[in-house]
């Protein structure tokens, strides 16, 4: 049995590991009965989770997660994206939030899940990070939710350094997801994010679940670990979920094709290694079919780790790791976040050599009001 730590930092990092929580528990929409779904977890790795947020109203809002896995650490209500601020609020509670961590208990495999773009979730993060990975000696892997391409300059900007401060932190690797490729999800903001949480969080739990699971063919902690060190450190997920009859190899090529993906990348061009765990029953297992298809995949980007999990009655479904050699989409956003930042530097300029506020009072200079 995997001993898991999942902690969700910020409203983005909050809400995703509420969803975990929630499919933890059945994934039923109305099961928010705490006390009655913990005792029927229906994983049987031991996963802890807690949640940091400076803003109270974000932790109240989850609700299926535990009340002493919410952690509130006070500053106003949130950082408002301000990185610096964050940063500041981290290290003046870092004794406080390390003894959650502590308390907590020891880990074969840690996951920190964060917005790349807020303030409180993307500077806690690295920080977070660094001072786990100097205490204790298992994995820690850190999932980053990168933003709407629209949402503004700061946001672009803190994306930038907050996936570089991450990268620097020790980290094991990085698992992409990114709004932006998954917003064709559809509907109002709010099904939007629920959405994109619910994919992340049944990809990370199927992740898991394999990796504590009996298979016919093994991959195990130690080949995912083998494939999240390769590569530039970073990493996305496919997913696929076969119906009655779909082909096992049409299968596993739609979830390493981009509307399974989490992160827009072609994987034959820019991933490094992979890892694929294959779940259903025997009668669709083609051996010859899925033997091709890892075949074809390894042909272009070396090493691929395959898992088989027999699951009885149940139709396929194919959960492919990637990380990546390149990758583009993230050269695109590091491209607009420089143009980001430059905007906001002339901005600042502007506005401390009061060239406009300059000009708004001149207009009343030398004259005094006349009654
Ligand atoms: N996928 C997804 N993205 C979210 C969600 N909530 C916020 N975001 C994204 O996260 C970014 C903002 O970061 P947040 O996590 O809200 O910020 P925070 O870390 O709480 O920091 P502050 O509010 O500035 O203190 C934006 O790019 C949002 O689009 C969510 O539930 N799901």
């Amino acid at each position: 049995m995997l001993n898991i730590l999942v902690i969700g930092n910020g409203q983005c990092g909050n809400r995703i590991l509420d969803s975990i929580n929630r499919h933890a528990m059945g994934g039923g929409k109305n099961c928010n009965r705490l006390a009655k779904f913990y005792s029927k977890q229906r994983f049987k790795s031991h996963v802890e989770t807690l949640a940091f947020n400076t803003a109270v109203n974000d932790l109240k809002e989850m609700k299926f997660t535990k009340a002493r896995d919410r952690v509130h650490i006070p500053h106003l209500h949130g950082v408002g994206a301000n990185r610096n601020v964050g940063k500041q609020v981290f290290e003046e509670n870092k004794e406080m939030i390390m003894r959650q961590v502590e308390e907590r208990g020891n880990f074969d495999i840690a996951f920190v899940l964060t917005s790349a773009s807020g303030g409180t979730g993307s500077s806690f993060t690295p920080l977070l990070i660094r001072e786990m990975k100097n205490r204790y000696d298992y994995p820690v892997y850190c999932v980053v939710v990168l933003p709407f391409r629209e949402e503004g300059t700061l946001y672009l900007q803190n994306s930038a350094f907050s996936i570089r401060d991450i990268r620097q932190s020790g980290v094991d690797g990085i698992i992409l997801a990114d709004n932006q490729y998954l917003k064709n999800i559809g509907g109002s903001i709010q099904e939007a994010y629920n959405g994109i949480n619910d994919m992340i969080a049944e990809r990370l739990l199927f992740l898991l679940d394999a990796l504590d699971s009996e298979m016919m063919m093994v991959t195990d902690l130690g080949d995912f670990k083998t494939v999240m060190s390769g590569g530039a450190g970073l990493a996305t997920i496919g997913f696929f979920k076969a119906d009655k009859d779909m082909p096992i190899k049409t299968t596993i090529q739609n979830s390493l094709s981009p509307s399974g993906l989490l992160f827009s990348t072609n994987v034959y061009e820019e991933a490094s290694r992979a890892m694929i765990v294959i779940k259903g029953d025997r009668k669709y297992l083609s051996i010859d079919e899925i033997s091709t298809e890892i075949e074809k995949l390894s042909g272009a980007v070396g090493h691929v780790f395959k898992g088989i999990v027999v699951r009885d009655g149940e139709y396929p479904q194919i959960l492919s790791l990637l990380t990546l050699e390149s990758a583009h989409e993230l050269e695109k956003l590091y491209n607009v976040a420089v143009q980001a930042i430059h905007y906001e530097k002339a901005k600042k300029q502007r506005v401390e050599e009061g060239v406009e506020m300059k000009r708004t009072f001149s207009q009343i200079e030398g004259m005094e009001p006349e009654y």
